[in-house]
């Protein structure tokens, strides 16, 4: 089966705030795009990547992950979009032009650099089982309160049926372009297969597979880093 993983990488890392794509930002000297996409290779089960880069940053991005290819695989990358959805429908219409035999499709977030490869194979595999979508999640710790506009509690929903989701998300390739051709938004792309009415399945994400969003993000990986002699991607 061919696997090819999408990874958004077009954003621009406000919240980071180094004035530069976040996915160049690097931790120990490695840019948290290449520990994402050796991530993924490290799993066994993804053949081919493809990079959706801010369109001013393609050749530094292609410069950066081209070593990273291997022997049937390849690295990609196509210029993304304004939104994160935008940048994954692109990366995906390139997938789907360019890779003969695409039938699975993982999303990854770039700024998920730290993810283990066992949750990508856990993915992969769930989706090879004959599930369309599956997502990695994680228990929340935290009550979790709704409130309205002005900031008022509304309701404390149950947080046995809640989950933090993470990426990779895994999809059958004719369900992801069905998603991504209907026009709606959604922060994750499963939000979008739900709304087509496909289920979608959880298997157990990891901590490890945090996206780095602040600085206090930056700095949890670098103890990730620290925790494993440097042995983390
Ligand atoms: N137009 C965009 C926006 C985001 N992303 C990617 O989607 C992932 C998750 O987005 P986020 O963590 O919000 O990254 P940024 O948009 O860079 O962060 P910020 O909002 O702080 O600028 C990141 O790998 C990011 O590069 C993308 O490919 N295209
Ligand atoms: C896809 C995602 O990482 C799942 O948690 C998340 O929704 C991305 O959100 P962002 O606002 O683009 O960072």
């Amino acid at each position: 089966m061919g696997v090819v993983a999408l990874v958004p990488a077009a954003g621009r890392g406000e919240r980071l705030g180094f004035g530069m794509p976040k996915a160049l930002v690097p931790v120990d000297g490695v840019p948290l795009l290449v520990r994402a996409v050796r991530g993924l290779l490290a799993s066994g089960r993804v053949g081919h990547v493809v990079i959706a880069a801010p369109p001013s940053d393609v050749d530094t991005m292609n410069a950066c992950t081209a070593p990273l290819a291997q022997a049937g695989g390849a690295v990609h990358v196509v210029a993304g979009g304004a939104e994160r959805s935008d940048s994954v429908r692109l990366a995906l219409e390139h997938a789907l032009r360019e890779i003969p035999d695409t039938s699975i499709v993982l999303v990854h977030d770039a700024a998920r650099a730290f993810t283990p490869p066992e949750v990508v194979r856990a993915v992969v595999d769930a989706v090879a089982a004959g599930h369309p979508a599956v997502i990695p999640v994680l228990p929340v710790a935290d009550t979790v309160k709704q409130v309205d506009a002005d900031g008022v509690v509304v309701a404390t929903p149950d947080r046995a049926l809640l989950r933090v989701v993470q990426t990779p998300q895994g999809f059958d390739a004719r369900v992801l372009l069905r998603a991504h051709g209907s026009g709606l938004r959604a922060t994750d792309d499963a939000g979008l297969v739900e709304r087509l009415g496909v289920p979608v399945v959880t298997v157990p994400g990891h901590q490890d597979a945090m996206k780095v969003t602040t600085r206090f993000d930056l700095a949890v990986a670098e103890a990730l880093l620290v925790r494993s002699g440097g042995g983390a991607r």
